[in-house]
């Protein structure tokens, strides 16, 4: 089991990652200083409250003497919401959850935004616990940004609230369908071209289209993870450097959103990485090769790196919205190689478009 570190404004937290991690859920919270007693919320979805390790879990609370209580929301994206949120806050009423008492998200993405929001504003702020159980959420359960979206945007309400803990158990991802293994990996890709090219060749070299033994994925993971810790620690509220994080999502949020969430976040993202790169290729910031390499190995682990056919307009409205822009220009964050990434803050809409529209003609 390894315990890697991650500072933040509030204070250092261990992302502990391993095999049998939930197992020891009882001893990992007395360690952080969580007394026993402590109610423990937690929320997870209407997939994972069925698998197997939640029993782990529990079992691993009553022993070490914390009172829980599980609250299921169901999968999926549209549990983003503050309709959702709403119900969990009732819930934790009626658990009769005071401000020490803990929240704890059991499940991928989608779960831990959701209820690291709910954490974050419920009595102003209650401990909170990430334990993750998708690949995609080695990404989404470090850094601290939780929230929720609304109809106009992903994630537009939201705020930075860094996890207690990470408790990330391995064993977890061996029970992901495929389609969500390969969705995982589109964020471990984007952080190998983030800052990482050994990361990004050890893909390209053998593409990682299944969950593969502990001993093999532990360094791919670990390098992602170290990617992301890395940045969140250089610049926790996004103040430039962080912004880094959201390559391929100005237009994969976009795409993702219009999909209505039948596109998972790292299929969209895919296609997002692949038509930014194009982006990157048409301003001559990146090669024809390094862009044409990109797009491979997102195709070469069954990612999808084609828009839809859709209305451009629809997507010119999600991509205004976005987080990063500073002004009616809008800002990209482009690869410039591999392993390095440039934030460029005067894309004009034509531009976009362009890509965009020739992507969806199949060019
Ligand atoms: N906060 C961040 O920094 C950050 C980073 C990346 C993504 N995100 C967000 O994360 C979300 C996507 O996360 P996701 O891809 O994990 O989606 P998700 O949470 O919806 O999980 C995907 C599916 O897998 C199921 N599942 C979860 N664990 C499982 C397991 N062990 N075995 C079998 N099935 C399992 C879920 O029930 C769900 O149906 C998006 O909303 C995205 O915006 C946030
Ligand atoms: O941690 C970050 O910062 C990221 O951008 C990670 C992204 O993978 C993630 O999807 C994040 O939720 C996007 O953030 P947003 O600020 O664009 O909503
Ligand atoms: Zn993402």
């Amino acid at each position: 089991m390894k315990r890697l570190p991650v500072q933040s404004s509030r204070m250092t937290y261990p992302v502990v990652v391993g095999a049998d991690v939930l197992a020891q859920t009882g001893e990992q919270l007395q360690e952080i200083g969580i007394k026993t007693g402590t109610k423990i919320a937690i929320i997870t979805d209407t997939t994972v409250a069925h698998l197997p390790f939640v029993n782990q879990l529990t079992e691993s609370l009553e022993s070490a003497g914390y009172p829980f209580q599980t609250l299921v929301v169901p999968a999926g994206d549209a549990s983003k919401s503050l309709d959702v949120a709403y119900g969990l806050y009732q819930d934790l009423i009626s658990f009769g959850m005071r401000r020490q008492d803990v929240v704890l998200a059991l499940g991928g993405g989608v779960v831990g935004d959701l209820a690291g929001f709910v954490a974050a504003t419920y009595l102003r702020g209650v401990p909170f616990i990430q334990a993750p159980t998708t690949l995609l959420s080695h990404d989404s359960s470090i850094g601290g940004k939780v929230g929720i979206n609304l109809p106009q945007g992903k994630n537009l309400i939201g705020a930075f609230y860094p996890p207690r803990a990470v408790l990330y158990d391995l064993n977890t991802l061996s029970y992901l369908p495929e389609r969500q293994w390969v969705n995982g990996m589109a964020e471990v890709i984007k952080h190998g071209i983030i800052a990482d090219a050994n990361l990004f060749e050890t893909l390209a070299a053998n593409p990682l289209t299944v969950c593969p033994p502990a001993d093999e994925l532990e360094p791919i993971l670990t390098a992602a993870m170290r990617v992301k810790i890395d940045v969140v620690e250089g610049d926790e509220r996004e103040a430039n450097l962080r912004q880094v994080l959201n390559l391929g999502h100005t237009i994969g949020h976009a795409i993702e959103q219009r999909s209505n969430y039948s596109l998972g976040h790292g299929e969209a993202i895919s296609i997002g990485m692949a038509l930014e790169a194009r982006l990157a290729e048409k301003r001559g910031l990146l090669t024809a090769a390094h862009r044409t390499l990109i797009t491979s190995v997102l195709a070469a682990h069954g990612l999808p790196t084609q828009a839809p056919a859709d209305d451009w307009h629809e997507i010119k409205k999600l991509i205004e919205v976005d987080k990063k822009h500073k002004s009616d220009a809008w800002t990209f964050v482009l690869p410039t190689a591999i392993g390095q990434v440039q934030i460029v803050n005067d894309i004009r809409p034509q531009e976009v478009e362009d890509v965009v529209r020739e992507s969806m003609k199949g060019v």
